[in-house]
């Protein structure tokens, strides 16, 4: 049965932090809520936790209906797991506590798992890399550590919908992209429901099934990562997700002339959204541009250069300012000097 959220809104006073959100989340699915700060991430996941009520609109989870305009089921008794950006660890209990807890007080802990809790524990501390450590306290443990702890205590009662708000956020890059694949790998093993608030792009893009992205209270796309990235709906999810160059120019049928470039050169735009398409703009991500030193293409000059190691990243002015680029490169090309770019748009996904 789907987690929905029907016509849901959320007022605080006269400010409305979420306007009538309509999603369908699928058993099973991993969403990604992206979005700036502000745009209403936090405030969507706490109404699917039963932290907040909505102002108006109905929110089922797996098909039981858990906020209307009549009933709100408080937290205990939705059938959820939350890890939080802060672990929110108890420091008076060990690691095996942690994931006791839950077992024995959640409501809706299957009867399967609170008979063999002891090898259920075992099991889930095995799953995140904790095996040698049960008996520790919050004070022994590293970080990551901790956010395996919060993982562990979410996932253990194998609640039917996981909620996780910037969980990685509190960790270093490295760490991060290690908890990542064992998010991933949860996912894969328990099949889990899960709804992830990040503002990164390359956490959503990495893990989710779908991506929604949320700007002012409202969605402004969802789709699969890989649709969001390459066909953004508007300038919002181009800059936002691709950090794409939204190029000037002129628009007849599906073909894109554009601004300042060599005559005769065309782009084909079938894919590019219509709200682009009606502001004169075509996106043009990163990895798309070539930099050529003279070949025909739009003429401009190089007006940063900063050295990556593996590739150099270029911000190319065009017309003296009229817009600038940001592209990527494995040739050096020197400051101020005059170059051509092309684009390679690449088979579509
Ligand atoms: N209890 C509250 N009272 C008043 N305004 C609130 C309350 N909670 C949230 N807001 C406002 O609602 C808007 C959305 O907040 P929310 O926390 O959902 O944003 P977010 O996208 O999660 O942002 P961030 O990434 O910074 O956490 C913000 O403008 C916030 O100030």
């Amino acid at each position: 049965m789907n987690t929905e959220m029907i016509q849901v809104s959320k007022r605080f006073g006269r400010f409305e932090a979420l306007k009538t959100i309509d999603l369908t989340i699928e058993p099973g699915e991993f969403v990604a809520v992206l979005g700036p700060s502000g745009c209403g991430k936090t405030t969507l996941l706490r109404l699917l936790a039963g932290f907040e009520a909505p102002s108006s609109g109905r929110i089922l989870i797996h098909g039981v209906t858990v906020s209307d305009e009549n009933e709100m089921l408080p937290p205990e008794v939705r059938n959820i797991g939350m890890v939080f950006q802060s672990f929110a660890l108890w420091p008076h209990m060990s690691v095996r506590e942690h994931l006791r807890f839950p077992i024995r007080y959640h409501k809706y802990t299957p009867a399967a798992v609170r008979k063999r809790e002891a090898e259920r524990i075992d099991e889930v501390l095995a799953l995140v890399g904790l095996s040698e450590l049960g008996q520790r306290m919050p004070n022994q443990l590293s970080g990551g550590q901790k956010q395996r702890v919060a993982l562990a205590r979410a996932i253990v009662a194998r609640p039917s919908l996981l909620l996780m708000d910037e969980p990685l956020s509190s960790l270093d890059a490295e760490l991060r992209l290690n908890m990542r694949q064992e998010i991933q790998n949860i996912h894969r093993l328990t099949q889990t429901t899960i709804v992830y608030v990040t503002h990164d792009q390359a956490e959503a893009l990495a893990m989710a099934d779908r991506i929604v992205i949320m700007k002012d209270g409202r969605i402004e796309q969802a789709g699969r990562p890989e649709t969001i990235y390459s066909r953004p709906s508007t300038e919002f999810v181009a800059r936002f997700v691709g950090k794409a160059n939204l190029v000037k120019g002129k628009w007849d049928g599906d073909r894109f002339f554009p601004g300042c470039a060599a005559p005769g050169i065309t782009w084909n735009g079938e894919t590019v959204a219509a709200e682009l398409r009606s502001q004169g703009l075509f996106p043009v991500r990163p990895e798309q541009f070539l930099i050529t030193p003279d070949r025909p293409g739009i003429p401009g000059r190089i007006k940063n250069v900063q050295y990556q190691g593996k590739e150099v990243h270029y911000t190319v002015a065009v017309m003296d300012d009229y817009y600038e680029v940001h592209c990527a490169a494995l040739r050096r090309y020197t400051l101020d000097q005059e170059v051509s770019l092309q684009i390679d748009l690449g088979p579509e996904p």
